[in-house]
């Protein structure tokens, strides 16, 4: 199906406001052609026949059309940008919607550049189109139809001159359509990949500087940004090499009338007026001819970003909500059968065969060497990921079967590297549960270690953030989350290397503080300190996605396994500390 076809169901709604330009239009077309018959008129039948006294009735009345064009074209206008305004908020508003639940799957590989000059510059692109491009493909229509019309009503064979060069502008029109098209289209990438450059290097502006990589940003900049010129350049040659042999076709067809035509006026077969009118006439037939080029260049633009707006829009949904799926609040007994999960297809699987209970209020550590699975058997639970095989459970229904936003809401977590917005410390810790009295945010804080920090601060809860949290340190960041999480008082608490980014002292506060916290609701802790799972009741060792070992912490520290071989490592140093020291 055609890019315009598809986005149909956003523009269509609003034709009203089209139809209203376009009958606008008719009458701005209208009277365009109006103004060579009113030439010929004076010239054959007021100049040429010394009927001066006509002449200021003539201007009147031209004054007068005048007028109702001007009002003409306002209506054509505004009601013009009024169809396509409304239109791409629309579309905007699709857009976000869309990026809202589309799944992690599809953010594995997107790049936030290039969905930022999507939502912006393509959204623009089209908006152009729709408010000025569309009407004036039909203003071209109309405008030729109704000249020649005038055309052929004056003289036949010169209006048949002016048709001769019709098809070869026609052909023109078609191999630049057809050359220019991809060529916007390569600007539309280009400019995406740019964007994408820009974002990153900000975004990662800690990491260049660290490693002083500064120069080498430059450079990758400086490429992208040589190949949007180039890009550009490539578009700007197709366009100057057709512009020149769109005005030769016009001019050439006009010497061709000059010629035939003053010869028709010498022979008495043709008045000058009319001759006169012709020329202009010619120009209306001519001009948007030569201007198609320019529509047919926004077309293809709008045709470019729309599909570039359509691969968001039509993005697969690889997590669905079912029908049905219900809206009951969750225990937390999470429950995994045998599950199996691969990220990429045919890729290695990231989590082989795992089975275990969880039962309500229970405290579950997860340990095992970096990219062993940990993190990928919370983000089962939550259904940011669907298994390949088995079943994951949550109060002994599978996970499918809670509405996505019941299952989340149930759920809280604290990551390595929690995500602030820039807005106040207050927005931000009631972020999941906007309701939230004050009292509670507070209690919130207090109970997550981050109270004292926060009242220090110069507007307290007001404080603003900046983007990502800047101007506070990792701890500090961590306490805000871990508020944040209590705030959604989720059934099933997920941390996931929560302390990692924190002092040993502060790591203390907060593990005193996630006790509380962990009351009542299972847990999952994801650590690489055996400190901070010691306590669990159960440990599940990861091993490459297989489950290696499980048990307590006492069982398991003299299994002879992988759990034992950590703890050597991490103990062994305190104990020998311990032994110099004595
Ligand atoms: N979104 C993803 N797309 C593709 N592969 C992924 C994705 N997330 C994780 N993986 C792969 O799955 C495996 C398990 O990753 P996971 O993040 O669960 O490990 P982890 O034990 O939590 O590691 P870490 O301790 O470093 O956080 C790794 O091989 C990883 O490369």
């Amino acid at each position: 199906m055609n890019t315009l076809e598809k986005l149909k169901q956003f523009y269509w709604p609003y034709k009203k406001y089209l139809i209203a330009s376009l009958f606008s239009l008719l009458f701005v077309v209208a009277i365009t052609v109006v103004y060579p018959i009113v030439l010929q008129l004076t010239i054959d039948e007021v100049v040429l026949k010394d009927r001066y006294p006509l002449i200021p009735y003539i201007a009147a009345g031209f004054f007068l059309i005048m007028l109702a064009k001007a009002t003409a074209t306002f209506f054509h206008q505004y009601m013009g940008d009024l169809f396509g305004i409304t239109s791409v908020y629309k579309v905007r508003e699709a857009l976000y919607e869309k990026l809202q639940v589309l799944s992690f799957k599809y953010y594995d590989n997107a790049r936030t550049g290039d969905i930022m000059s999507r939502l912006t510059t393509d959204v623009e692109m089209f908006r152009n189109f729709l408010s000025f491009g569309f009407s004036e493909l039909i203003r071209i229509t109309l405008l030729i139809v109704i000249s020649l019309g005038v055309m052929f009503y004056y003289s036949i064979p010169l209006a048949l001159i002016t048709m001769a060069s019709m098809p070869f502008l026609a052909v023109v029109v078609f191999m630049f359509d057809k050359r220019v098209h991809p060529a916007f289209r390569g600007i539309r990438k280009s400019f995406g990949r740019l964007n994408t450059r820009v974002q990153e290097n900000i975004s990662g502006m800690n990491t260049v500087k660290s490693l002083s990589r500064e120069d080498f940003e430059i450079g990758r900049f400086s490429d992208s940004n040589d190949n949007y010129r180039q890009n550009y350049l490539f578009t700007a040659n197709i366009w100057s090499k057709y512009m020149p042999v769109m005005e030769f076709i016009g001019n050439a067809c006009a010497v061709l009338l000059l010629a035939y035509g003053g010869y028709l006026v010498m022979n008495g077969n043709l008045n000058l007026g009319e001759l006169v009118a012709f020329f202009s006439l010619v120009w209306y037939i001519m001009g948007p001819l030569m201007n198609l080029g320019f529509v047919v260049n926004q077309f293809s633009q709008a045709k470019a970003s729309g599909e570039r707006l359509l691969e968001i829009l039509e993005a697969k949904e690889d997590i669905v909500e079912k029908d049905g799926a219900i809206d009951t609040p969750i225990k937390g007994h999470v429950t995994f059968n045998d599950v199996t999960l691969t990220y990429i297809k045919d890729d290695d699987t990231a989590l082989s065969n795992i089975t275990f209970d969880a039962p309500p209020g229970k405290i579950i550590g997860l340990i095992g060497s970096t990219g062993s699975g940990k993190t990928s058997i919370t983000q089962l639970i939550t259904r940011f990921y669907e298994p390949e095989k088995g079943e994951v459970l949550v109060d002994g229904r599978p996970v499918d079967a809670y509405k996505l936003k019941t299952l989340r809401q149930h759920i809280g977590f604290v990551l390595q590297e929690s995500f602030l917005f820039s807005t106040t410390i207050r927005e931000n810790i009631r972020y999941g549960n906007p309701q939230i009295p004050e009292e509670q945010i507070i209690d919130a804080a207090k109970r997550a270690q981050a109270h004292d920090f926060i009242m220090e601060m110069p507007n307290g809860y007001d404080t603003m953030l900046g983007e990502r949290g800047m101007g506070l340190s990792g701890g500090q960041k961590q306490r805000i989350a871990i508020a944040r999480a209590i705030c959604i008082n989720p059934s099933i608490l997920v941390l996931d290397d929560a302390t990692s980014a924190v002092d040993m002292e502060t790591e203390f506060k907060i593990q005193q503080a996630l006790k509380e916290v962990m009351k009542g609701r299972t847990t999952f802790i994801i650590a690489h300190r055996i400190s901070s799972l010691k306590h669990a009741d159960e440990i599940l060792v990861l091993e490459n996605g297989e489950m290696a070992e499980r048990g307590k912490h006492n069982e398991l520290v003299n299994n002879n396994g992988p759990y034992e071989r950590i703890y050597r490592i991490q103990y062994q140093d305190r104990e020998q500390i311990m032994d110099t020291a004595t």
